[in-house]
C-alpha cells in the first residue's frame, strides 16, 4: 500500500530503526564468529580474550523493550572536528538519506543508548554520550547549537509510534512543553529504577558531563533526579575515560541494600556492567558488626576528632631507644648508638608517610647506618649486605621495640576497652564525659568476639588507613550523602584521594544524629574542599500539590533551603484523611486496595514500629505485600515500607500511615519531621495520608 504523506516520515524513521537493528545484529554476529582458537598466547590470554568477547556479545544484545534510539538531531552545517569524536567518520546519515539525494549542508544523527554502525562503518546510531549528541540535551531556542531540528521519538511496546519536532532556529515556532517527556515521567513504575537517557534535562546534563577532574556536589530537593544524574554521570565518565577508569575503578555508594537493589539495573541498561555498588558499612567491613551504639556514642565516634585520637593511638607504641643497636657480622661488631637511632626515628615520625611504610623503612635506615660504619671501618659492603643487615636479629629487635607492628582492629578494640589508653590518646581532644561515652559498656575480649558497632567499623577503617594507605578509585558517586558522619566522609574520601567524586544529597532529608548541616563542611571532611556545589530544584517525581504540602516542613527542618517546584501539576494527587483510631488499620488496607486498582506500584509507608501490625492487617485482608529491596512486578505491586527505609525509593501511589507516629519514631522532633518529609515525597502520581492522631502542627499551612 502506498504510504500516505502524513505517515511517510514516521515510516522512514521506522525503516531506520529496522536497518539499525539489522546493523546491530550484524555487529553481534561479527563478534560471535570470531575464532580465537589460533590465537597464540597462554591459556590466561585466551581466557581474558574469551571473556572480553562474551562481554562484547552481551553488550551488543538488542533489548526489545529498550528502543535503539530515542532522538535525532539535524544539524544546520557539517559538524566540526571537535564534535566528530564518537561519530566515527563524522557522517552519520539516516538510512533514507544515505546514497545521494539527502541533506547536503548539515548531517543527521540518531541518538541512542549505544553506537551502531553499518557494514561500511558508517554510524546508524550515535551513543548519547558522544560530543555530537550533547546538543540533544542542551540546545535551546536561545542557543540552538547549530541544530536545525531536534526530534524526539515515542515508543509503545518497542514499536516506534510517534515523534515530536522542535525547529530551534525557526522564530515563528513557539516552544511548547514536550508531551513525550511528560509521558516518560508519568509512565507507571514497576520494577527497578529506569534510566533517563532520553529525557535528561539541560541542568542535569551539565552535571552528567562535568569534567572528571573536579568533585561535584549536588544539593537537590526530593525527586530532582540526583540519583539518576549520578548514575548517568558514571556512564558518561566511563565513556569519556574508559581506559583510565577501567584501571582505577568506579564505585556507587548508597544508603542501604534496598536502595542499591532499586538502582542496580540502571548502569547495566546503559551498557555499563563493571561499576561496583556498596554501602558505607560494606566498604569498612573489617570487623563483623553485631552491636549498636547509644545515639550519643555513635555521634561521638563519627566526630572528626576521633581521627586525631586514632592517629595518636596508632603512634602510641613508638618508643625512642635508650640502648644502641649492635650488629654482629662475622668477627666484627657494628654499633649504632642510641642517639643516632633516635635521629632516624624522629626523622621518620616527621615524615608524611603511613605508619606501616615507616615500619618498613626503619630496618633499612638502621642497616644504612651500619653500612656507613662498615665503610668507615674499611669494608666495601654492597646493597645485598644492607638487606642482610636489615634482616639481622638485633635490627629486628630494635624495630620491634621502637616501632611495633600495629593491628588496626586490635588497636581500636584496646582504645574502646581500656579507659587509661583512651585517656592517653584522647587527652585534650575528648572531655572525660565524652571518653566515658565512647568506651564500650563491656570491654571487648578479642576482635572476633567483640560487639563491634557500625561506627566502630569506621574507626577500624581509619586506623587501617593510618597503617597502610587505602587504594584510591578513579571516581566515586556518593548518594544520600547528607546522612554521613565526618568519619564516614573520611572513609569515602580516602577511596578517592587520587580520583574525583560526585556527592549527591539533600540537607532536608538528613535523618542521622550526625547528619551534615552544610555541604562545605561535608566536603572538607571528604577531603575535597574545592568541590563545586550545584543545586537542582526542578522536581520530576512528586506532583506540585504534594511537594508544596511537604515543603511546609522546610522552615523547621532546613531553613536555608529553597522549596522545590514540580514539573507536573496533578490536581487531586493529594488526599488527607482523618479516621478514628480503631478504624485506622482497616482504612489503610482500603487505601492500599484503592491504589492497587490503578496501574503501577504502591508503597505503604509507616513508622517502623507500626509495620508488624500493618503487615498483619494486609495479610488478613488478603493483600500480598513485599519488603523494600524486593523487586516489584506486574503481579506484586504493593510494598510495605518502614519509614526508615523509604529514602531514595519511589512508588506511583503512596499511602502514608499516621505521620505523628513517623515523627515520634525518631529521637528528636527535627529528625522526626525530616523522616516525615522523606515519606511525604515518595509518590509519583498520588499520595494518601491517613491519620487518627493530630497531624504535626508544622504541616498545617495557611490554607
Ligand atoms: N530528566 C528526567 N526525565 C525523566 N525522569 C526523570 C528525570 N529526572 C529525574 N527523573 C525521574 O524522577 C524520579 C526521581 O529521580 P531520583 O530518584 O534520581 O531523584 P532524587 O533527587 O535522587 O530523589 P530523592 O532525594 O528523593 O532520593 C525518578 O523516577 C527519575 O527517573
Amino acid at each position: 500500500m502506498p504510504a500516505t504523506p502524513t505517515t511517510e516520515p514516521l515510516q522512514r524513521e521506522r525503516d531506520h530503526l529496522a536497518a539499525s537493528r539489522a546493523a546491530l545484529r550484524a555487529m553481534r554476529e561479527d563478534v560471535e564468529s570470531l575464532d580465537i582458537r589460533d590465537v597464540t598466547g597462554t591459556w590466561v590470554t585466551a581466557l581474558v580474550l574469551h571473556n572480553q568477547i562474551e562481554a562484547r556479545i552481551a553488550a551488543l544484545a538488542d533489548l526489545s523493550h529498550t528502543p535503539l534510539f530515542f532522538g535525532r538531531l539535524d544539524y544546520l552545517h557539517a559538524i566540526g572536528e571537535e564534535l566528530s569524536e564518537g561519530s566515527t567518520n563524522g557522517a552519520a546519515r539516516s538510512a533514507s538519506d544515505k546514497g545521494g539525494g539527502g541533506r547536503r549542508a548539515g548531517e543527521s544523527f540518531y541518538i541512542g543508548r549505544r553506537h551502531v554502525h553499518d557494514a561500511d562503518g558508517d554510524p546508524m546510531v550515535i551513543d548519547w554520550r558522544a560530543p555530537v549528541s550533547q546538543p540533544f540535551y542542551r540546545a535551546s531556542r536561545t542557543e540552538p547549537m547549530d541544530v536545525e531540528r531536534r526530534r524526539r521519538f515515542g515508543y509503545t511496546g518497542g514499536e516506534l509510534t510517534a515523534y515530536e519536532d522542535e525547529h530551534l532556529c525557526d522564530p515563528a515556532e513557539h516552544s511548547t512543553a514536550s508531551a513525550l517527556l511528560a509521558a516518560e515521567i508519568e509512565k507507571p513504575r514497576v520494577g527497578p529504577m529506569r534510566d533517563i537517557v532520553a529525557t535528561i534535562q539541560p541542568e542535569q546534563d551539565e552535571i552528567v558531563r562535568a569534567d572528571i577532574s573536579g568533585t561535584l556536589c549536588v544539593q537537590g530537593a526530593p525527586g530532582t533526579g540526583k540519583t539518576a544524574v549520578g548514575l548517568h554521570r558514571v556512564a558518561f565518565l566511563l565513556y569519556a575515560h574508559r581506559e583510565r577508569l577501567a584501571r582505577t575503578g568506579t564505585l556507587v555508594i548508597g544508603p542501604n541494600n534496598a536502595f542499591l537493589s532499586y538502582i542496580e539495573q540502571v548502569l547495566p541498561a546503559l551498557g555499563e556492567l563493571d561499576v561496583a555498588q556498596a554501602t558505607v558499612q560494606q566498604l569498612v567491613g573489617h570487623v563483623e558488626v553485631r552491636g549498636e551504639d547509644a545515639p550519643e556514642a555513635a555521634r561521638l565516634k563519627g566526630d572528626a576528632r576521633m581521627a586525631e585520637v586514632l592517629r595518636r593511638a596508632v603512634r602510641s607504641g613508638i618508643a625512642l631507644p635508650t640502648e644502641p643497636c649492635v650488629v654482629v657480622r662475622g668477627s666484627r661488631r657494628w654499633r649504632v648508638p642510641a642517639y643516632e637511632l633516635v635521629e632516624i626515628i624522629e626523622e621518620l615520625k616527621g615524615r608524611d608517610i603511613r605508619y606501616g611504610a615507616a615500619a618498613e623503612a626503619l630496618p633499612q635506615r638502621i642497616a644504612h647506618a651500619v653500612l656507613l660504619k662498615m665503610e668507615q671501618g674499611g669494608e666495601a659492603p654492597d646493597d645485598r649486605v644492607q638487606d642482610a643487615v636489615a634482616r639481622n636479629a638485633a635490627v629486628k629487635a630494635t624495630v620491634k621495640a621502637c616501632w611495633p607492628a600495629v593491628d588496626p582492629a586490635k588497636l581500636v578494640l584496646r582504645l574502646l576497652s581500656e579507659p587509661e589508653f583512651l585517656a592517653a590518646c584522647a587527652d585534650g581532644v575528648l572531655s572525660a564525659e565524652e571518653q566515658a561515652a565512647v568506651l564500650w559498656p563491656k570491654p571487648g575480649r578479642s576482635v572476633k568476639t567483640a560487639r563491634w558497632t557500625a561506627a566502630d567499623a569506621v574507626l577500624v577503617d581509619e586506623a587501617t588507613d593510618l597503617v597502610r594507605r587505602t587504594a584510591s578509585l578513579g571516581h566515586v558517586v556518593l548518594d544520600e550523602a547528607q546522612d554521613l558522619s565526618p568519619m564516614q566522609y573520611r572513609a569515602v574520601g580516602r577511596r578517592c584521594t587520587t580520583g574525583s567524586a560526585t556527592v549527591l544529597g539533600d540537607l532536608a532529608q538528613g535523618t542521622t544524629p550526625w547528619a551534615t548541616a552544610s555541604w562545605p563542611e561535608a566536603l572538607h571532611h571528604l577531603g575535597k574542599p574545592a568541590a563545586h556545589i550545584e543545586e537542582l530544584t526542578k522536581g520530576f517525581r512528586v506532583p506540585e500539590e504534594v511537594i508544596a504540602y511537604a515543603s511546609r516542613l522546610l522552615p523547621s527542618i532546613a531553613p536555608g533551603l529553597n522549596p522545590a517546584s514540580s514539573v507536573r501539576e496533578a490536581p487531586g494527587s493529594l488526599t488527607i484523611r482523618q479516621v478514628a483510631g480503631e478504624e485506622r488499620a482497616e482504612a489503610v488496607v482500603e487505601a492500599c486496595r484503592r491504589a492497587l486498582e490503578r496501574e503501577g506500584s504502591t508503597g505503604l509507608i509507616a513508622a517502623d514500629a507500626r509495620v508488624p501490625l500493618l503487615a498483619q492487617a494486609l495479610t488478613e485482608a488478603g493483600l500480598a505485600h513485599l519488603a523494600p529491596g524486593t523487586e516489584t512486578s506486574a503481579e506484586a505491586r504493593l510494598t510495605l515500607v518502614p519509614a526508615s527505609l523509604a529514602k531514595g525509593l519511589e512508588y506511583d501511589y503512596v499511602v502514608l500511615d499516621e505521620p505523628a507516629a513517623v515523627v515520634a519514631g525518631e529521637p528528636d522532633e527535627r529528625t522526626g519531621l525530616r523522616r516525615l518529609y522523606v515519606a511525604l515525597t515518595r509518590a509519583v502520581s498520588g499520595l494518601e495520608v491517613l491519620h487518627a492522631e493530630p497531624l504535626p502542627e508544622q504541616l498545617n499551612g495557611q490554607d
